[in-house]
């Protein structure tokens, strides 16, 4: 069946009609865990079993970390359990062959009350065995998957910056988001390995005791029934990757459809009803795909069952023909009808046990993975000591290009910036301007040349100390969804942030009126779609985020586009402030377009491909007799569009003179 575009519906194999309008084809999440489609499926039963103990330790490792003691209560509960199990088979022979022995009814009852009081007892044991081991895989399960999680999380927020925007490493850290989950399940799955292979070794023994010609046709009980559930759960996996992208694709219409930001667009749009046709044509391609997977289910178990039963006969059929022959008795046949049916259970709780072990083993093996590389990764912990006092910051011959680009983003860049100075960086879009603070902050390091705080450079430096030295208010700077004082203390995080330490950081950007006009002050949550929570326009949090960096005391102020958000009044008062720092004794690095606020700036670059096209002072880029002309035709250009000829007593834009007198080119 075809189906098209309009009506919605879909085709039985392939990508839906829904999601090729949607998503121009099959929606394939780049997820890690596509990786495991193939590895899983060409696992034979003796690979499982020989990675099995692998996998166990793993889990068993991650376990130990989070709860030693709770960890210990399920192994020898488990333990116990399985031999409770081997203990009450041995215990019913003992009992049906007191019961079915010669003599009178009284007597035989009184001679198997001891039997029957163990086989009680150890019921019970059982039981209890059972619950311990419950509760404390429940305690041991949340701990297992917060120490994966904080352990990967903790190793990743340290890599460089580079890993972050690496495609792969974003591609690992997904498939180990999946493999703190897959840790904690894990460590329930062994529990249950451990049980169902006691149970099991149990029922073996006390039958080869019987009569060893049981033992084969226990196998020969179990085995259809454990085959079944091992195709069932590759069915399930394979669908699961097959139709999980439809089912994430229609969770995904369903949220664009309560969405606040397109909820504008939906309504006058009419986007609505068009989004719930296609989440219906996408959902019914997932149930499409259940009812295939219950068919199949129903063929496969129809099968194994049938195979299971014409073995139970023929298990029952040489029980009856020993018993016939006289070669077993009665109690004995008795025992091993009991340890056939714990057996065959054993058997097949193993296998999907272990199947369930062994799929979620490959997503640990990512997270496993994903920490060796996030501690390859990492931004070493040592290195050299930077001055108590850094003179200057000096950029020697620095040439940079990002991961994958054709071309620099900076090329043999030489520039300083003098202790308590503002040293502003200007230039067109995309000349190189954020990428030198990156250089500056330690967040990057230059393919050549250097970047020296004082005499050390960043390479070598104890990036730790540089990264204590710098705030930063950069283009992108974050808008945390926590409170307006967390937004503001987030700075310094490891410092109070009661009122009194938020305070003057307020009121140095202007954030203490924004605070005043909100309902809870400093306390309101600053993220919205949560109860209480308030978003702030774009220049109010432009002033939050400058709070924030003078909230941090850097020896290095490092403000990019500080004001594009800004009223004029705002900027201007942001700019005056800036300034006071440095004179403050802070070193302020300042990028703006806005070219008449780096007047005040001690020393200017101009930044240009990657490349310092002129730097000097203000008074001096301006000069036609000391600048090459890269600022002051900027300058001008922006001068020009404040002055309109259609106003009295401003000249036109071709008879504008500039501050140094020459003329201006457009
Ligand atoms: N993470 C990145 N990966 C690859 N290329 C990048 C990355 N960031 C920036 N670039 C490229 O590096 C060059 C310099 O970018 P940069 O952001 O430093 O410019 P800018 O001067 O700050 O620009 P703007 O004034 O627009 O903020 C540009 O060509 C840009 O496309």
């Amino acid at each position: 069946m075809t189906g098209s575009p309009e009506d919605g519906t879909s085709s039985e194999t392939g990508p839906s009609s829904s999601e090729t309008l949607l998503f121009g084809g099959e929606l394939a999440y780049d997820q890690g865990w596509n990786r495991h489609h193939d590895s899983w499926l060409k696992l034979g039963p003796k690979t499982m079993a020989l990675s099995l103990p692998r996998q166990v330790r793993v889990a068993i490792r991650l376990a130990h970390r989070a709860d030693r003691r709770a960890l210990y209560a399920v192994a020898v509960s488990e333990a116990g359990r399985g031999l409770a199990q081997a203990a009450a088979l041995v215990t019913v022979n003992a009992l049906l062959a007191e019961l079915l022995a010669p003599g009178a009814v009284e007597e035989r009852l009184r001679s198997a009350l001891p039997s029957m009081a163990a086989v009680g007892l150890l019921a019970v044991i059982g039981s209890v065995l059972a619950s311990v081991s419950a509760a404390a895989t429940g305690i041991l399960e949340p701990k297992t998957q917060r120490v994966a999680t904080e352990r990967y999380l903790a190793l990743v927020a340290r890599v460089e910056l580079e890993a972050v925007e690496d495609d792969a490493f974003h591609r690992l850290m997904d498939s180990a988001q999946y493999g703190a989950d897959s840790a904690r399940r894990m460590v329930v799955s062994c529990a249950a390995v451990v049980t169902a292979a006691i149970s099991l070794i149990a029922a073996g023994g006390v039958l080869v005791v019987l009569h060893w010609t049981l033992l084969p046709l226990l196998a020969a009980m179990a085995a259809p029934r454990a085959w079944s559930a091992l195709a069932m759960a590759r069915h399930r996996y394979v669908s699961w990757h097959r139709f999980v992208q439809h089912v994430r694709a229609a969770q995904m219409i369903s949220r664009l459809l309560i969405d606040q930001q397109a909820a504008g667009e939906v309504r006058v749009h009419g986007v609505g009803p068009f989004l719930l046709k296609h989440f219906r044509g996408m959902a019914e391609t997932s149930e499409r795909e259940q009812t295939r997977l219950a068919k199949a289910g129903m063929r496969i178990t129809l099968g194994a069952d049938t195979a299971a039963g014409l073995a139970a006969l023929a298990t029952y059929g040489a029980l009856g023909l020993l018993l016939w022959h006289g070669q077993t008795e009665l109690a004995v046949a008795g025992t091993a009808v009991l340890a056939i049916r714990t057996g065959s259970a054993g058997i097949t709780d193993l296998v999907v046990r272990v199947t369930d072990v062994q799929s979620e083993a490959l997503f640990v093996a990512d997270l496993e993975k994903l920490c060796e590389e996030a501690a390859r990764r990492a931004i070493p912990a040592t290195g050299q000591a930077l001055a108590e006092r850094v003179e200057e910051i000096r950029f020697e011959k620095v040439t940079f290009t990002y991961p994958g680009a054709d071309a620099p983003s900076l090329h043999e860049v030489d520039l300083v910036i003098p202790r308590g100075r503002t040293v502003a960086l200007v230039g067109p879009n995309g000349s190189g301007k954020s990428t030198l603070v990156k250089l500056l902050s330690g967040l990057r390091l230059p393919d050549s040349g250097q970047v020296l705080w004082g005499e050390v450079s960043t390479a070598e430096a104890d990036r730790a100390q540089v990264f204590d030295r710098v705030a930063m208010v950069a283009q992108d700077f974050y808008r945390w969804p926590f409170t307006a004082r967390v937004n503001i203390g987030i700075g310094r995080p490891a410092a109070p942030m009661d009122d009194e330490a938020i305070a003057p950081a307020a009121a140095y950007a202007g954030t203490d009126d924004i605070v005043k006009g909100l309902p809870r002050g400093l306390d309101t949550l600053l993220a919205r779609g949560y109860q209480g929570g308030q978003d702030l326009s774009g220049g109010q949090w432009q002033k939050v985020g400058l709070s924030r960096a003078r909230h941090r005391d850097g020896q290095v102020l490092i403000v990019d586009e500080p004001t594009s958000a800004l009223d004029p009044a705002a900027e201007q008062q942001v700019f005056d402030r800036i300034h006071r720092l440095a004179g403050a004794g802070r070193t302020t690095v300042l990028i703006t377009h806005r070219l008449h606020s780096v007047r005040e700036a001690d020393y200017i670059y101009v930044l240009d491909r990657g490349e310092v096209a002129e730097h000097g002072t203000f008074a001096q880029l301006m000069d036609p007799a000391t600048g090459t002309g890269a600022f002051r035709d900027a300058y001008e250009l922006q001068a020009r569009q404040f002055r309109s000829p259609s106003l009295p007593g401003q000249p036109g834009p071709e008879t504008v003179e500039t501050p140094a007198g020459g003329p201006a080119t457009a």
